[in-house]
């Protein structure tokens, strides 16, 4: 058996950034972008009005100064002529400032008659005038990273219709068992609903893959080699279940006749044991353990960073520290990553049942608390090390 540090390593080491590939700005939201961006152009690339009024050409103007309005400034319409002294320029939100002009007078402040304005309140030192390249300039650089909204606007802002983005790795998952049955299946005795297969693309897709469910596979060699064929041009592989040692665990022979290198198989870890890895082809291979709660800690703990890493995304797990609400007893040997959630007063409780087949006590849980081996037993307040659990 191998450490979960060890096996984190192999794992990454089987993947590796994915292409790059152009989407236009409207679906680039939640994409990673894969090369830097620079502004094409200054923004704004004019001196603009921030407020609707009179561009005039003074430094200082005190109430009853009077100007004579030569013309007119909007959004998208600049003022063909400058502005000199005693001479205001009707002005909009958003419009080039005319050359010559020091500041903007807001409408509220002057009465206008005819073509004269005079000033009825004190304008203090505001000049509402945004200088050119006052947001950002030409060159300005928006970096690699997972675009958000916010990114999305500045993008477009800075002149880009198309970002070169990541490719979605394509991750084929495959529920192994004669036992399962699809949700929604009316159950014969001995059947069980599949699930974690559901939560796995649901937490990939939230990732940024793009997760493909094969056909569930039955606990034979043949139905394993067929299921393993569909997997065919995907990036990385999942199965689930079958990776155990018992008599109908036939994931890892399965993947071995398909032409799979073997990069470990058990790793010293709770839930998790029976993880195995390697792989098939082009793609990554993972094997995920069949209990439901196991193979959802194993795809936050192993296949989100692989993700993150073909997504070009620093693949480390966040770590959040957090006093325990109630004492934990000690770890055995294996690393223990133990379902839990942070209170409303800061501090986190440690589920009391930590069985790898209960989803509701998984779905009840923020985060996972990580035992090293062989940790003592904690008493209450003691800080832990705890792992966010993802969308
Ligand atoms: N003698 C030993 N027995 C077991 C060991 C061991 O070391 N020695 N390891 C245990 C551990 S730890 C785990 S984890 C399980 C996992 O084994 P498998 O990966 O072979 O999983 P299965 O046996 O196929 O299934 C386990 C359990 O999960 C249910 N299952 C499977 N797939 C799904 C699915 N897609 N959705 C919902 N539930 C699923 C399955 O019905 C079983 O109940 O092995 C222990 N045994
Ligand atoms: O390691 Mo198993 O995944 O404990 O249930």
């Amino acid at each position: 058996m191998i450490s979960v540090a060890a096996a984190t390593e192999a794992l990454l080491a089987l993947v590796r950034a994915m292409p790059v590939e152009a989407v236009p700005l409207a679906r680039a939201g939640g994409r990673v972008l894969a090369e830097p961006i620079r502004a094409r152009h200054d923004q704004p690339p004019f001196p603009a009005s921030a407020m609707d009024g009179y561009a005039v050409a003074a430094d200082t103007v005190a109430p009853d100064d009077a100007f004579t309005v030569i013309g007119e400034a909007a959004a998208g319409h600049a003022f063909a002529g400058g502005c000199g002294p005693g001479q205001a320029v009707r002005i909009f939100t958003g419009a080039p400032l005319p050359p010559g002009a020091t500041r903007v007078l807001i409408q509220e402040d002057v009465a206008r008659d005819g073509d004269r304005i005079t000033v009825t309140a004190d304008p203090g030192d505001a000049t509402h005038i945004r200088a050119a390249a006052s947001d950002f300039e030409a060159g300005f650089a928006l970096h690699p990273r997972r675009l958000n909204s916010r990114d999305v606007a500045l993008a477009a802002a800075m002149g880009h219709a198309d970002l070169s983005v990541r490719r979605a790795p394509e991750v084929a998952i495959l529920m192994t068992g004669d036992e399962l049955r699809a949700p929604g299946t009316a159950l014969r005795p001995g059947e069980i609903v599949a699930s974690n297969g559901y939560g796995l693309a649901a937490m990939l897709r939230a990732a940024g893959a793009s997760p493909r469910l094969l056909p569930m596979a039955r606990d034979t060699g043949e139905s394993l080699a067929a299921a393993l064929d569909m997997a065919a041009g995907a990036d990385l592989v999942l199965t689930i279940g079958g990776a155990s040692v018992g008599d109908h665990d036939l994931v890892a022979g399965a993947a071995g006749a398909a032409g799979m290198e073997l990069a470990f198989h058990r790793v010293a870890m709770r839930p998790g044991k029976p993880l195995l890895a390697g792989r098939l082809g082009a793609a990554a291979l993972v094997g995920l353990p069949g209990n439901p709660v196991s193979a959802m800690v194993c795809g936050v703990i192993f296949v989100l960073p692989m993700v993150r890493k073909m997504l070009g995304e620093d693949p480390t797990l966040p770590i959040e520290t957090l006093p325990l609400a109630a004492p934990i007893p000690a770890n055995g040997p294996r690393e223990h990553y133990m379902r839990a959630l942070r209170l409303p007063d800061g501090r986190c409780r440690v589920a009391e049942r930590q069985d790898s087949a209960l989803l509701s006590v998984l779905a009840a849980s923020d985060r996972l608390v990580l035992r090293p081996p062989g940790d003592a037993a904690r008493p209450e307040d003691d800080i832990v090390r705890t792992i966010p659990l993802p969308a």
